[in-house]
């Protein structure tokens, strides 16, 4: 049955949940420029990404198209230029010196592509895990070891980093961001100067810390590895997300996954360029709605009867 007109109006009229509700992670709009000697670069064009809690998410996109920018925004290293970031409630933008330091010690916890850059070499794996705890002035005795523990590297405990692999400083560089109970993971190419074999021990090293202590964990990865084993991929292309992979379980244990365009809230979606390329797209489309898709052809071409 039609509603009816006041009906419609009552619906127009109805305040809209806010974008992203109460996800974890959302960024609206997010925009961030970059100015250096007088030239813009603008490294986030409104991004939207909602991330729930407990999620494992990976994040793929060419060389310069945002992923690093996006990642020093969540972990409140960088503030965007305009936009909505907000984490675990926190809002990055308006948040202040104080809180942002909060933020960094106790909420978030990153990892860096470089191992050299996440651990103090004149301390032990144990005494680096140890230390973002003190600082925090929250050092439990015995959670140090039992991180280790957890990742698979207390035999690692007593060593400094020119003594561990690099699959071992990073698997201690994430107890050392799990040190003070973050809600938040974020990794910055983690397993990029890594062989296949070790990456699946450091990427496993980030499945534990999301499925045993329920923590988020975001990868920006180059890896396939790691970008496709992950339930939810996100592509980044100039600046804003265009595409997403989301995998599940087939009935007979396969796994089965799936690629989606983005829409964002206006109904702006990228195509994918090799789309665009094979039919010779450019600048505009025509658009049909049938009753269960909507159709996009080149501009010139008849729609096809098949
Ligand atoms: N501090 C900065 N000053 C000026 N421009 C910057 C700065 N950081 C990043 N950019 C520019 O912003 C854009 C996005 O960079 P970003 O490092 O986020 O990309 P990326 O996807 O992480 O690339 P890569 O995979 O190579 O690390 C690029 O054009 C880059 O040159």
């Amino acid at each position: 049955m039609n509603p009816t007109l006041s009906e419609l109006e009552a619906k127009a009229t109805r305040p809209s949940a806010a974008f992203g509700g109460d996800a974890h992670i959302v960024c609206d709009n997010l925009v961030r420029i970059y100015k250096t000697e007088g030239v813009e670069v603008v490294a986030l064009q409104g991004l939207d990404l909602v991330i729930d809690k407990g999620e494992l998410v990976a994040i793929v996109g060419a060389s310069g198209s945002g992923k690093s920018t996006l990642l020093n925004v969540l972990s409140g290293l960088d503030v965007p230029t305009a936009g909505v970031a907000r984490v675990a409630g926190m809002d990055l933008l308006s948040m202040s010196a104080k809180d942002r330091l909060r933020y960094r010690r106790s909420i978030v916890g990153f990892i860096w592509q470089q191992t050299a850059r996440n651990l103090l070499p004149y301390l032990t794996a144990r005494e680096n895990v140890e230390l973002p705890m003190k600082l925090a002035g929250a050092a439990r005795k015995g959670r140090a070891m039992e991180l280790l523990e957890l990742l698979g590297v207390a035999s690692c405990a007593g060593r400094r980093t020119p003594e561990m692999s690099g699959g071992e400083q990073q698997r201690v560089a994430i107890a050392v961001a799990l040190a003070n109970s973050p809600q938040l993971i974020l990794a910055d190419e983690p397993t990029g100067e890594l062989d296949s074999e070790t990456s699946e021990q450091v990427f496993d090293a980030l499945r534990t810390a999301n499925r045993e202590l329920g923590v988020t964990v975001v990868i920006v990865t180059h890896d396939p590895l790691v970008s496709e084993q992950v339930d939810r991929t996100v592509g980044i292309r100039d600046g804003r997300t265009s595409s997403e992979t989301l995998r599940r379980e087939g009935a007979e244990g396969q796994i089965i996954a799936e690629e989606y365009a983005v829409l964002d809230r206006v109904g702006r979606l990228q195509l994918p360029r090799d789309f665009m390329n094979a039919l010779d797209m450019e600048r505009r489309v025509r658009l049909e709605l049938e009753s269960d898709h909507i159709g996009v052809w080149p501009a010139r071409e008849e729609p096809s009867n098949d």
